[in-house]
C-alpha cells in the first residue's frame, strides 16, 4: 500500500509545509511508502488529483493535507467513489472541526496513525447545481452577510497590503464591520417559503463557518440533512448584540434567527446576490434557482 499525498504547502500561511515535512519524515522512518504531490500554485489541486488517479491502485491510499480551500478543491476533482483521508493544515479548518479531527500541529502524527489503522466511513457533503454553477461544497454555501464579507475583503485594496504583513484576517474584520453597517436585507425563497429580510442565509453540512463559529451546532457530516440558518436584518444595535450569541452558538434563542433542516433545498433569489461556496465568491442572479442536496463520500480518519 502506497500513500499518495496531495499537500498544499501554502495552506495556513506555510503551516502546510511544516505538517507535510513532519509527516513525510515519519513515513520515511517507518518505511511506509508514499509519493508526495505538492501544489505549486493556486488551482493545482484538480490536475494533481487527476495525476494521482492515473497512478494509484485500489490498494493505495489518497491523503490530502491543507486547509478548507484545499479539501474543497480536491474533493471537487475526486470521483465520489474514491476514498480519501485528510490532515488539516489551514487557518480556519472548519471541515476538520466538523469531523472532530485535531487541528494542532503536534497532533499530525496521531492523526496519521488513526488514518493508518482506520476504517472507511461514510460522510455527506453538499452537492449544488443551477444552470450556471455545479459542484460539491465541504463546508457551506452562503447568500448574504458571509458572501458579502468575503466579496468585500477580496476586492479591498487594503487586503493586499495587510496580507503582506500576514494580517489578512484583519482585512476580513474591517470588511465585516463595513458590510454589517451597509448591507441591505434581501428577499429569497427556500423550498417555497419566502424570506423578505434575509441578512444571513447559509446552508451548511457541519456546525462551523468563518473559522470555528458554531453557526449550526447540531449539523453533522454523518447524516444526509442540511441545515439552513437564516438571520433577518433588524435593528443594527440588536444585530450587534447577536454577535456574542453567534460566537457561543446560542443565537437560535433570538426571534430573528431561524433553522430549517431538510435533505434538499431549492433556493430562488429575488435580487442578484453574491454567493460564497466554501469561501469562493460566485454570483447568484435574480430569478435563478439553486438546487442543494448532499452526496456520499468515503473517508478514512
Ligand atoms: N503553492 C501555492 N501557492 C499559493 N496558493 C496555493 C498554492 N497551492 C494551493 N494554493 C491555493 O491555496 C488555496 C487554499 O488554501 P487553504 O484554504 O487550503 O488554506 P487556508 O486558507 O490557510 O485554510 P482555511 O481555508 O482552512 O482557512 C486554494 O485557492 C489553492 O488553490
Amino acid at each position: 500500500m502506497i500513500y499518495y499525498i496531495l499537500a498544499n504547502p501554502h495552506a495556513g500561511h506555510g503551516h502546510g509545509k511544516v505538517v507535510t515535512h513532519t509527516l513525510t519524515d515519519y513515513l520515511s522512518q517507518k518505511n511506509i511508502p508514499f509519493h508526495l504531490f505538492e501544489t505549486q500554485q493556486p488551482l493545482d489541486e484538480a490536475p494533481l488529483i487527476a495525476k494521482i488517479l492515473t497512478l494509484k491502485t485500489g490498494a493505495d491510499r489518497l491523503l490530502i493535507i491543507g486547509g478548507d480551500g484545499t479539501i474543497s478543491l480536491s474533493l471537487n476533482a475526486l470521483p465520489a467513489d474514491e476514498v480519501f483521508s485528510y490532515i488539516p493544515a489551514g487557518s480556519g479548518n472548519d471541515f476538520a472541526r466538523g469531523l472532530g479531527i485535531s487541528r494542532q500541529e503536534s497532533a499530525t502524527l496521531a492523526t496519521f496513525d488513526a488514518i493508518h489503522s482506520g476504517q472507511a466511513q461514510e460522510i455527506y457533503v453538499i452537492s449544488y447545481s443551477s444552470d450556471k454553477l455545479s459542484g460539491i461544497a465541504t463546508n457551506n454555501i452562503g447568500i448574504g452577510l458571509d458572501a458579502a464579507i468575503v466579496d468585500a475583503a477580496n476586492k479591498s485594496r487594503l487586503k493586499a497590503v495587510l496580507n503582506r504583513f500576514k494580517l489578512g484576517q484583519l482585512s476580513y474584520l474591517i470588511s465585516a464591520l463595513h458590510v454589517l453597517f451597509t448591507k441591505k436585507a434581501f428577499a429569497i425563497q427556500a423550498n417555497g417559503r419566502r424570506f423578505d429580510k434575509a441578512f444571513i442565509f447559509t446552508v451548511t453540512k457541519h456546525p462551523y463557518f468563518g473559522g470555528g463559529i458554531p453557526l449550526a451546532p447540531d449539523a453533522s457530516l454523518k447524516t444526509p440533512e442540511l441545515h439552513l440558518v437564516t438571520i433577518s436584518r433588524f435593528n443594527l444595535f440588536k444585530t450587534f448584540l447577536l454577535i456574542p450569541k453567534l460566537l457561543k452558538g446560542t443565537h437560535f434563542e433570538n426571534d430573528h434567527v431561524d433553522l430549517l433542516i431538510n435533505k434538499h433545498f431549492t433556493l430562488t433569489a429575488t435580487s442578484t446576490q453574491p454567493v460564497q461556496i466554501d469561501g469562493e465568491i460566485k454570483t447568484f442572479l435574480a430569478g435563478q434557482t439553486l438546487e442543494i442536496s448532499t452526496e456520499k463520500r468515503t473517508i478514512i480518519y
